[in-house]
């Protein structure tokens, strides 16, 4: 094999540990200057709905580390009866907030409750998931650009470009198609390099 070959089929190692820890020190002096400088601290809504395990466990971390980096998160537990206007009405009373500047509401929501609906109703300026028609609509969308990008694909790109690979000329196939992560994922990679990259999207979902 040719050694530029060789070189290509070499394995990189992607240490998500130290590269997120990276990234919450970057965050914690963002934050710190904030505070220094305008006397502004972030403020983050996290809502909740039931008591779904799994969710449960995403919303602490959450929560976790918005309080390492000096981010103040706002908990909002709602119970899973809770109607549909009731949740929308908490958005809203969010939406005019003056110190909380990023909504996210935790996914999946009950089966009696329109995500559609719900989601549509955070404002494009706290829409922190990117989940907006409006964020999500420009993220597919060539020469416009969403306030904000979801996190977890948007954590993918990053770990790849902090490892130093770019995504430039590669064939990408992505695994599953969900409106959280797969969909979004095939999005950004062709906000990243749309002349050359050809991302599939398979149909497990
Ligand atoms: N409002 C939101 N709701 C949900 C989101 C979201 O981004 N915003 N995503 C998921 C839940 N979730 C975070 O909230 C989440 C779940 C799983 C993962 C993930 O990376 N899983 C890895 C395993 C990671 C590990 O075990 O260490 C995997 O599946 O391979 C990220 C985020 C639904 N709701």
């Amino acid at each position: 094999m040719a050694s530029s070959e060789e070189e290509q089929k070499k394995a990189t190692i992607i240490d998500g540990k130290a590269i997120a820890h990276t990234i919450r020190s970057e965050i914690a002096s963002e934050v710190q200057q904030l505070s220094t400088k305008h006397g502004k601290v972030p403020g983050l809504a996290v809502i909740i709905v039931g008591s779904r395990k799994d969710s449960q466990s995403y919303v602490n971390m959450k929560r976790k580390a918005c309080a390492e980096v000096g981010i103040k998160s706002y908990d909002i537990n709602l119970p899973e009866k809770v109607p549909e206007a009731e949740l929308i009405q908490k958005v809203q009373e969010l939406n005019a907030h003056p110190d909380i500047h990023g909504i996210l509401v935790q996914l999946p929501l009950p089966a009696h409750i329109n995500e559609e609906n719900v989601l549509n109703e955070i404002s494009i300026e706290k829409d922190v998931d990117g989940f907006h028609p409006s964020n999500i609509g420009k993220l597919g969308m060539k020469g416009r650009d969403p306030l904000f990008q979801p996190c977890t694909p948007k954590g993918c790109l990053e770990l790849l470009s902090r490892s130093g690979i770019s995504v430039k000329s590669k064939r990408a196939v992505v695994v599953g198609r969900s409106n959280i992560v797969g969909l979004p994922v095939a999005l950004l990679l062709l906000k990243a390099d749309d002349a050359v990259i050809r991302s599939s999207l398979t149909h497990t979902d």
